[in-house]
């Protein structure tokens, strides 16, 4: 019995120590994540006990900072890899064999989404819908942008000139909201009957994803079942699988009668809106997934749950994160009235009047307006931590990383490399972004879009989006705020937000 024992022991020691060998031991030559603690490493990192979210940023960003390179984070027995250096950042986001997800991402049930879905089916989708995200299908949006954001201007309005002060996230997040739907769905489906109760079951739903992605505790499937939160999403994630599923059937019906309805050749009819120099309508997201594979062979033929997940994936990567930059934006530009006041002036010699319909030629010109995006993006980046592991081992600095790696990188703590960005790398100047050393700068030590083939699809539909946001704001309105810039206190929600509002008031522009 005894022999027994010992044999069973001695299996279980050579197993621990081969995975160890296999999994940690890799790291004995990388730089540590300091303060480590043996046994638990830096196990602080994950646990949400103690600490604010204010905390658990700045400890995150401190370990970025110790290191030039990359490092190792012990969470218990398991590894994950720090990159600090642009140059390992686009090796990584390059890499053939890192182009899968952390499991984070599953938390978004949402397999066959781009945003979350496993390399083997992420690389089937990406390939047929980067087509839909081109320019000339971008500039079919520009109406809803355009529309989008008077109806924005009209809610600011209301706060205009009363000398009080109020969140402006809020309104951002509705007009996004509008934004995302319509592009995805199209007008007259956001017209219908249901859809009041399709936005707040979604609204619901992002909140709870929310909460749930910085709850680690949440993280853990069993948990999460026992909590009146899950019973709540699964609810709201019905309601809004009914409104979606409904317009899909609808939607597919209608594409079915049109290419095999009449007497025209289908392509022809199909891409009638395609011949000029510009649609005419709007290219909707959904109609183009139902479309493509009858028009293109090379297309992949999306299945209605594929095209639900896809559609869901864009509203909830598209809505909140624009939203908050532009918070972010309007926030930075009221602590900095110099800057504000240089983006007015180009705005004001751009578009004629306030009601002008901003085209892609006024775009182009809004140069200014770009940098100060750029620069809200850099100080406080929305996607802040980007996760990825590798599928293979793969060599980085000549150390070897054993495959299913989790591989961090931080590009809030990259934008404030002062041996990058300088001594005034905390400042917010945006012509950091038009001056001639911009050039010099290595392409992968500017990230707020991740990068390289799974980077943001929507990088191209955000910063249209949010030019036109910015430039009719600063057209109607001054902004200001009371709040100081050494004072944010900032956190991790699914996005980098601020811990309380993005408080500023509205003086209107004569
Ligand atoms: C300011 C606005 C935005 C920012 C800063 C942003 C940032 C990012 C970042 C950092 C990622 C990589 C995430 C990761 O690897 O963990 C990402 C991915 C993605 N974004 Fe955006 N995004 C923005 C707007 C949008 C918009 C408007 C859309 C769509 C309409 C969109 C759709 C997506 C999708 C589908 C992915 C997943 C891509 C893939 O894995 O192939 N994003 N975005």
């Amino acid at each position: 019995m005894l022999a027994f024992a010992c044999l069973i022991l001695s299996i279980v020691t050579i197993l621990a120590v081969r995975w160890w060998k296999l999994k940690v031991k890799f790291a004995r030559f990388l730089p540590r994540a300091q303060p480590y603690y043996p046994v638990i490493g830096n196990l602080q990192i994950a646990l949400p006990f103690g600490k604010s979210a204010e905390e658990l940023l700045e400890l995150l960003h401190n370990y970025f900072r110790q290191h030039d390179r990359m490092f190792a984070i012990h969470i218990g027995p398991k590894v994950a890899i720090g990159l600090s250096h642009p140059e390992l950042v686009q090796q990584v986001l390059n890499h053939p064999d890192c182009q899968e997800k952390s499991n984070v991402y599953e938390l978004l049930r949402l397999p066959n989404g781009l945003l979350s879905s496993k390399y083997k089916v992420w690389k089937l989708h990406r390939k047929t819908l980067n087509s839909t995200f081109n320019i000339r299908i971008l500039n079919s949006f520009l109406p809803i942008f355009n529309d989008s954001t008077s109806k924005l201007i009209k809610l600011l309005d209301q706060q205009a000139d009363t000398g009080k002060s109020f969140d402006i996230l809020v309104p951002f997040t509705h007009c996004t909201l509008g934004m995302v739907c319509e592009t995805s769905f199209g007008k007259k489906v956001l017209e219908r009957e249901g859809k009041q109760h399709f936005f707040d079951s979604l609204e619901v739903l992002l909140t709870s994803l929310g909460k749930r992605v910085v709850n680690v505790l949440l993280h853990s499937e069993i948990i999460y079942r026992l909590t009146p939160m899950y019973r709540n999403e699964i609810k709201c994630r019905a309601a809004c699988r009914r409104f979606t599923d409904k317009v899909i059937e609808e939607k597919r019906a209608e594409i079915k009668t049109l290419f095999t309805g009449n007497s025209k050749n289908p392509t022809d009819e199909a891409l009638s809106d395609d011949e000029g120099e510009a649609y005419k309508r709007p290219q909707i997201f959904i109609d183009q997934l139902l479309k493509m594979p009858l028009m293109m062979k090379s297309a992949y033929n999306f299945s209605d749950q594929e095209i639900s997940d896809q559609v869901f994936t864009m509203i909830i990567a598209g809505n909140e994160t624009s939203a908050t930059q532009m918070a972010h934006t309007c926030l930075l530009l009221a602590m900095n009235p110099a800057v504000q006041e240089k983006a007015y002036q180009e705005v004001q010699q751009t578009i004629p009047t306030k009601d002008t319909y901003i085209d892609a030629e006024i775009l182009r010109k809004l140069v200014y307006i770009e940098a100060v995006l750029k620069e809200s993006m850099r100080l406080l980046p929305v996607g802040s931590l980007i996760s990825r592991k590798n599928l293979q081992e793969i060599v980085l600095d000549g150390h070897k990383i054993p495959k299913n790696t989790p591989l961090l990188m931080k590009p809030y703590s990259l934008h404030r490399r002062s041996d990058i960005w300088g001594s005034d790398a905390e400042q917010f100047i945006p012509e950091r972004f038009l001056r001639e050393d911009a050039k010099q700068r290595h392409p992968y030590a500017f990230i707020p879009f991740s990068g390289g083939p799974r980077g943001c699809i929507g990088v191209r539909y955000a910063m249209m989006s949010l030019k036109i946001m910015l430039a009719l704001i600063l057209m109607n309105f001054k902004i200001s705020t009371q709040l100081r810039y050494r004072e944010l206190k900032i956190h991790y929600q699914l996005s980098l937000n601020l811990a309380g509002p993005h408080a500023v008031s509205l003086e209107r522009r004569r």
